[in-house]
């Protein structure tokens, strides 16, 4: 991929922008049970619009579960989701999307018989967008992502990278208020991790987007979130500075596997 060309304002946002205003989305006292088990236990995470903010920890830590909730796909036990002011109590999957919370998949779930673009097109049209307006959003998005040249391959011939920046594209229709990626760089070279966080990066000023990084690779998730939250065992950690969270003792016995 080229250099990121800037963003082009799709031409008709189709939506009621008023939706997405919300300055925060926060989880605060949240805790999912599975039968026996407590996937997260009294978790309190506040995003920023205009930040990214890491969330790390070990498999099982709870991070999945977390953004089940925080986009409506999954109902807490207890603890609440707030966007903004508004409690999100009861809310469904797409009233989140609707208002601006969008996320991607570890397992794309593109639809891999459509074209690249029309993967695009379908979500603008989902959000409200007429079929033109969709069509010229989704090659600018395909544009900034560095998928144009792809636009009419079908989904699922792409290599799994694509796939990846795909679901970032489809998940970024509409200039979402959050975005949380759920381990964008999973199975990315190192180069690809370099042009994927320079997108990330891009993220929160292009679209006006909070951006929640679940990510594994210290590398991408230490090199370009503001803030990062530990989870481990479904419990805060720790949260705090990159260079803090690197350096923070129970963080290293934990997660980086090192004796603290
Ligand atoms: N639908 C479910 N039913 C039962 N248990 C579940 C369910 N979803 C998750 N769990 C369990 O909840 C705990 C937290 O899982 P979760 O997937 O949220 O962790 P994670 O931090 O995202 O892990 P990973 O890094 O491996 O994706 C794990 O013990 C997991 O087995």
């Amino acid at each position: 991929m080229s250099e990121t060309p800037a963003f082009i304002e799709p031409p008709s946002l189709g939506v009621d922008r008023a939706l997405t205003n919300a300055a925060t989305l926060a989880a605060e006292g949240l805790s999912v049970r599975f039968s026996g088990l407590l996937a997260i236990s009294d978790v309190t995470i506040r995003q920023a619009r205009h930040e990214i903010l890491g969330l790390i920890g070990p498999n099982g830590a709870g991070k999945t579960t977390l953004v089940n909730c925080l986009t409506g796909f999954q109902k807490p036990s207890e603890g609440r989701v707030m966007l903004g002011d508004e409690d999100t109590a009861g809310w469904s999957a797409a009233r989140f999307r609707a208002h601006g919370i969008a996320r991607t998949f570890q397992a794309g779930r593109l639809f891999k018989d459509m074209t690249v673009a029309e993967n695009v097109e379908v979500t603008g049209v989902g959000l409200g967008l007429g079929l033109k307006a969709a069509r010229e959003h989704a090659m600018a998005m395909l544009g900034w992502i560095g998928l144009a040249d792809k636009a009419r391959a079908k989904a699922g011939t792409l290599a799994y990278t694509d796939q990846r920046r795909l679901g970032i594209a489809r998940a970024l229709v509409l200039s979402p208020a959050f975005i949380l990626l759920d381990e964008p760089a999973a199975g990315m070279s190192d180069a690809e991790c370099e042009e994927l966080m320079t997108l990330v990066s891009a993220i929160p000023k292009t679209f006006t987007s909070g951006v929640l990084l679940i990510e594994h690779n210290m590398r991408v998730v230490m090199g370009i979130s503001h803030r990062v939250q530990v989870l481990d065992g479904g419990k805060t950690l720790a949260e705090g500075l990159p260079a803090e969270i690197q350096k923070h003792e129970a963080v290293m016995a934990a997660y980086l596997g090192m004796e603290a």
